[in-house]
Parts: C-alpha cells; structure tokens; sequence
C-alpha cells in the first residue's frame, strides 16, 4: 500500500514544527513567571524532534545505541513530559505532585530498563514496549485532563481526542509487533507501521499546537472568573450583576416580556460576625448564595453586591409571580440557616422587590426602587419582604 506520503519530507516538517512550537513554549515558560507546565511541554517538542531525528539518521550512521536506544528514550521521554507538564497545570497540592514527579521517574526508568533488555536482542520489540508506555501515558493524560477543568469544553475535549487516538496508535503499534515476534507474521508489516508512524507524527505535532491553546483558555477563563466572580460565594460580583441585568433588561423590554430585581440584605449579620467569628461570617454568605442558587432557575442572574447585600434579576414567564419567588427564598433562607455548621443561629434576611413596568428606563431606575423597598422591609422590623408594586400581597416568611 503506498500511503502516498513522502516520509522523510514529513519527517522534517514535523521534527521542523516540533522545534518552532517548543521554542515558542520556552518563550511563554519565561514571559509567564516561569510556569513550570510550559517548560515540561517545550522540553516535551525537544524530547519528540530529538528522538525523531535520531531514529531517522539510522538510515545513514551505522550507530545502533544512539539511532536505536537514546532515539527510543527521547521518544518515550515526550509523552511522559507531556503528562507532567499537564499535572503540573493542574495545581494539584505540593504533596501529591512530588509524589507523581516520583511515580514518573521511576516508570521511566522501568521503561528504559525495558528498552535496554529487549533492544540487543529483538530491536524491534523494544520498538514496541515504546509504543506501550506511549499508550499507557496517554491514557492517564486523557484521565487528567477530564479533571482538570469542566469549564472549558472544547480545547479540552481537543486534547483528549488527540491523546486517546494517539494511545489507540500506540497500543495498536505494539500489538502488531508482539504478533509479528511471537513468529505468527503480520502481512505488510512495514507499510503497517509506516502509517502508524506517520499518524503518529501529527497527531505530535497536533498535540504540540494543541497544548498552549487549553493552557491559555485555562488561564482566561480563571482571570475572567477572577474579574467576573465574587471570590466568596462564587456568585457574580457588583460589576457583573448589574452588566448582566442590563442586558436582561434591554431583553425583557425589546421582547416585552415580564422582569423582576430582587434586593436582599442579612438581617443583623453584624451580630453572627461578633457572636460567632468572621470565618461563620463567611460560611453564613456562601449558604445564602448557595441557596439563591438552588431555588432560583439556571436564567435567573444572581450576585452578590456588599458585604451581605445581593441582588437578583429574573425574567418572568407571562403571568409568573415574582413575589412567591421571593418569600420562597426567605423561607429557604430562615428554615435551613437555623444551623450553620453545628451552630444554632436565627438567620434571616430582608428583601425588596420590583416588577418591571414602563415608568423603569434602566435596571438602575428598578434597583432604586427595590432599595427603598429593602429599607421599608428592615424598618418594618426585617424578616420580610416588601414589594411597592405589589402592596396587596404581604410578605409571608
Ligand atoms: N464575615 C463577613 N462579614 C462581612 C463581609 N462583608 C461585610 N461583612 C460584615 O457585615 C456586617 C454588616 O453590618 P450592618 O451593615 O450593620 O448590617 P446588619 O448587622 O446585617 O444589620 P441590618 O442590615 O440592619 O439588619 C458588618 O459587620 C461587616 O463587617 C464578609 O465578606 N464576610
């Protein structure tokens, strides 16, 4: 079968872009405060173009450890580089990584013990014992980058496609090999392996090009979060609830569609944090803000806007009562936050309510109003609700 490649062209290119893409990470590993993952995955490309070149010039130096043994090294030593560098971003805890840093030493020297035994004898299978530790490192790097983050879909699920197809390869490689030693024969085995070889080549190079691009999707999604999010509760902060209720409410008006704000505020949370300690203190906010997730829907906006002050802005369905939203939310909040970790506390809190209508220009005009309410619920002694709108429902906790 003529695979219609010219392997040493490709070869080159590869090796030429292996080079380039490890340069570029060694760059980023200086011009990012030396994270150590770019490092490990620029010495990774070095690794994967130093073996690559080493096997190739088997065709022209008759230097068997070197074109043999070292080339085989280098090209296990890259994928191992790879899956360090990939749990080093993972910022698992000191303890853990010198413990995998320990793991992966010592693989690698079981894997060069391995080549070293089988590679006098029978060349080609430590050919193979190469491809199965590729294949078994690719497949606790697919494991790791499936923990590593849920938030960014895509550059991830690329990666894990380029790892499991290359361990597929590898595992296949391997296979053939084995057969073929055992003495059953494999037909066409050398056009077998140069397509393996040449897959395996991209799928490198895929995966050198690949792995800057999640590192950064990572890092942007972690400063967006760090810009968008409330570093407490996790909830939007200031900044973002109120772009994000603006968009909601420019929706609701374009769609004349229904829209409430809610504004709620701890009652007397000043006496948890003196009775009970700031660190209670910080417990009590993120219950709250775990709560108004849980009763609120995934297209309600929710953030927190002080110390104990949030804000909620919900897109109503046609005849939707918003007010029975919010007595829901102060009922969750005074029934499950009797008890914050073992201790016994009357928490509560105050809300004010608004229903959008067309005397409100911007989510701002909304807000005001839900302030005053928020003030009239507290004077009305707190523990409740208070919706200027809505002045016929009273406010059940
Ligand atoms: N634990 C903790 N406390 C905070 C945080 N931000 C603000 N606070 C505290 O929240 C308290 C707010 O107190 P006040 O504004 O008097 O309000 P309050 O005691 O809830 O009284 P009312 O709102 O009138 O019912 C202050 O003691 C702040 O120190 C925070 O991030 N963590």
């Amino acid at each position: 079968m003529n695979t219609g490649i010219h392997l040493p062209t490709l070869l080159m290119l590869s090796v030429a872009l292996n080079v380039l893409i490890g340069a570029l990470l060694w760059w980023i590993y200086h011009l990012r405060g030396q994270q150590p993952c770019f490092r490990l995955w620029a010495l990774a490309c070095a690794a994967f173009a130093g073996g690559s070149l080493l096997a190739a010039a088997r065709e022209l130096v008759d230097a068997p450890f070197v074109t043999g043994f070292v080339a085989l090294a280098f090209l296990g030593l890259s994928p191992l580089l790879v899956l360090m560098g990939l749990q080093s971003f993972a910022r698992l805890p000191l303890r853990r990584q010198r413990l995998f840093r320990r793991a992966a030493l010592g693989a690698f020297a079981v894997y060069l013990l391995l080549i070293g035994a089988t590679f006098l004898p029978a060349p080609t299978l430590s050919r193979g014992v190469t491809a199965l530790f590729s294949a078994l490192v690719f497949s606790i790097a697919v494991y790791r980058l499936s923990v590593i983050a849920t938030q960014i879909q895509l550059p991830v699920r690329v990666l894990q496609v380029l790892f499991t197809v290359h361990g597929i390869l590898m595992m296949s490689q391997a296979l053939v090999i084995t057969v073929d030693f055992l003495g059953s024969g494999v037909p066409g085995l050398d056009t077998l392996l140069r397509v393996i070889l040449i897959n395996h080549i991209l799928l490198a190079t895929g995966t050198a090009l690949a792995l800057p691009l999640m590192a950064f999707s990572v890092s942007e999604n972690r400063l967006r979060a760090l810009a968008e999010r409330d570093s407490l509760t996790g909830l939007y902060n200031r900044r973002s609830v109120l772009r994000e209720g603006a968009r909601a409410f420019s929706k609701a008006r374009a769609g004349n569609s229904a829209l409430a704000v809610l504004m709620l505020d701890l009652d007397h949370f000043k006496r948890i944090n003196d009775q009970w300690g700031h660190s209670i203190g910080d417990e009590v906010l993120r219950f709250v803000a775990r709560t108004l997730e849980d009763e609120l829907r995934d297209n309600d906006i929710v953030g927190r806007v002080g110390g104990e002050e949030f804000i909620a802005v919900l897109p109503l369905a046609p005849g939707e009562d918003f007010t029975h939203i919010a007595n829901r939310l102060l009922g969750a909040i005074s029934r499950h936050g009797s008890e914050i970790r073992g201790r016994h506390m009357a928490l509560s809190a105050s809300l004010g309510g608004i229903l959008m209508s067309p005397k409100h220009r911007s989510l701002a005009d909304m807000l005001q109003e839900a302030d005053i309410a928020l003030y009239t619920a507290k004077n009305k002694g707190r523990n409740r609700a208070e919706f200027p709108e809505n002045t016929e429902q009273p406010a059940v906790v």
